[in-house]
């Protein structure tokens, strides 16, 4: 199983194993899945020892060259190698992706910390026209042409278009096969109402399950654009039916994550808290909990605002400081400047 022993790698020591094991680190899997960050600092283990003891081999699985720069770049340098990937240290792709895995987005990963996260709920939140369908359209085009797997895309209010699909994928590539390719990666289902949506989650449940581990019809990927057109109908009169049929629905998308190791990501609109007058994501404090992350998406007034401007704010993560912000242009995304981001902001 990959337990951590001493030999490893240059520098694994017994005293270091043994605050390892305090942390409850104890196979290598274990360590390439913790914050190593946060380990290294309550093992009192600068970077540049990390760096020195973990370059080489680790569990006779070749590591990456450690990059010189943070703790994030080593962290996904190391998921991408066959150790990553559970390797040949008699772990199942499934068990390391329920441990969580980083799917890159190519439009919100700085935010993301690398990507969406298997085993986890990502919600993206907005108002109308904040730009919500072009960042599950960018997820979708990224997911099956720059790391083909097969995604689920579940639109529940008409927002996905193939065309705009499809020139998001054109500037991936100018070959027509791999756009075609990319196209059939993309399952589209339309589901106007809770009903749908859950035997479609249902039916997909079922069919993950069978998968084979490793196979190339694996689904790792489910949009659900938007979880409100199909919730919010529900929560006027008979409130209590509507609840349970909203935390059903939370069940079966947590299943997908957290049992099936895939990664989900689901679109909320915002209202207006009556006390503070605030913005926050509907459907109210029941479903809030479901994601572990939260992406808010917000127009720019003023100078600097432009059609596609967007400012896209952490407002939960598990890995990140909430409040991490950037500013992205959802117009250039389908342009052929790969320009996302156009700014960095920390506060
Ligand atoms: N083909 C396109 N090229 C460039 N930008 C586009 C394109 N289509 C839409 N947009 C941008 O996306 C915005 C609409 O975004 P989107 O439909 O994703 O919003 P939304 O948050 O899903 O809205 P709603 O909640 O109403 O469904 C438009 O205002 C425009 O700025």
């Amino acid at each position: 199983m990959g337990v951590l022993r001493v030999g490893l790698c240059p520098g694994l020591t017994q005293e270091m194993i043994q605050l390892l094991r305090s942390r409850r680190i104890k196979t290598v899997v274990d360590l390439v899945s913790a914050d190593l960050e946060e380990v290294a600092q309550k093992c009192g283990l600068s970077y540049k020892m990390w760096r020195a003891h973990s370059s080489g081999k680790l569990g006779g699985l070749q590591l990456p060259q450690v990059p010189a720069g943070s703790w994030s770049e080593f962290r996904n340098a190391l998921k991408k190698t066959e150790l990553g990937h559970g390797g040949t240290d008699g772990l199942s792709l499934n068990a390391f992706y329920e441990r969580g895995t980083a799917l890159s987005t190519s439009c919100l990963d700085k935010l993301l910390d690398a990507g969406l996260y298997t085993g986890e709920v990502t919600e993206i939140v907005g108002g109308p026209g904040s730009g919500k369908t072009q960042v599950c359209l960018c997820v979708a085009a990224n997911v099956a042409h720059g790391l083909q797997q097969n995604i689920l895309y579940v639109d529940s209010n008409g927002g996905l278009t193939a065309s705009r699909l499809l020139q998001l994928l054109q500037t991936k590539t100018q070959d027509e096969e791999e756009q075609a390719e990319a196209l059939q990666r993309i399952q589209v289902v339309h589901a106007f109402d809770i009903f749908q949506m859950l035997d479609v989650l249902q039916e997909l449940r079922g069919t993950v399950a069978q998968q084979v581990t490793g196979s190339s019809g694996t689904m790792k990927v489910v949009v659900v654009d938007s979880v409100t057109a199909v919730v919010s109908p529900l929560l006027g009169g008979q409130q209590r039916e509507g609840l349970a049929l909203m935390m059903q629905l939370a069940r079966e998308l947590k299943t997908l994550a957290r049992d099936l190791g895939m990664a989900v990501v689901v679109t909320n609109h915002i209202t207006r808290d009556r006390d503070s007058g605030r913005l926050k994501p509907a459907l109210g404090r029941s479903w809030s909990f479901v994601p572990s992350t939260r992406i808010l998406l917000d127009t720019i007034e003023g100078a600097g605002a432009s059609a596609g401007r967007r400012m896209a704010c952490l407002t939960k993560s598990p890995r990140q400081p909430t409040g991490f912000q950037e500013m992205v242009d959802i117009g250039t995304w389908g342009n052929s400047e790969q320009s996302a981001t156009l700014q960095g902001d920390q506060t």
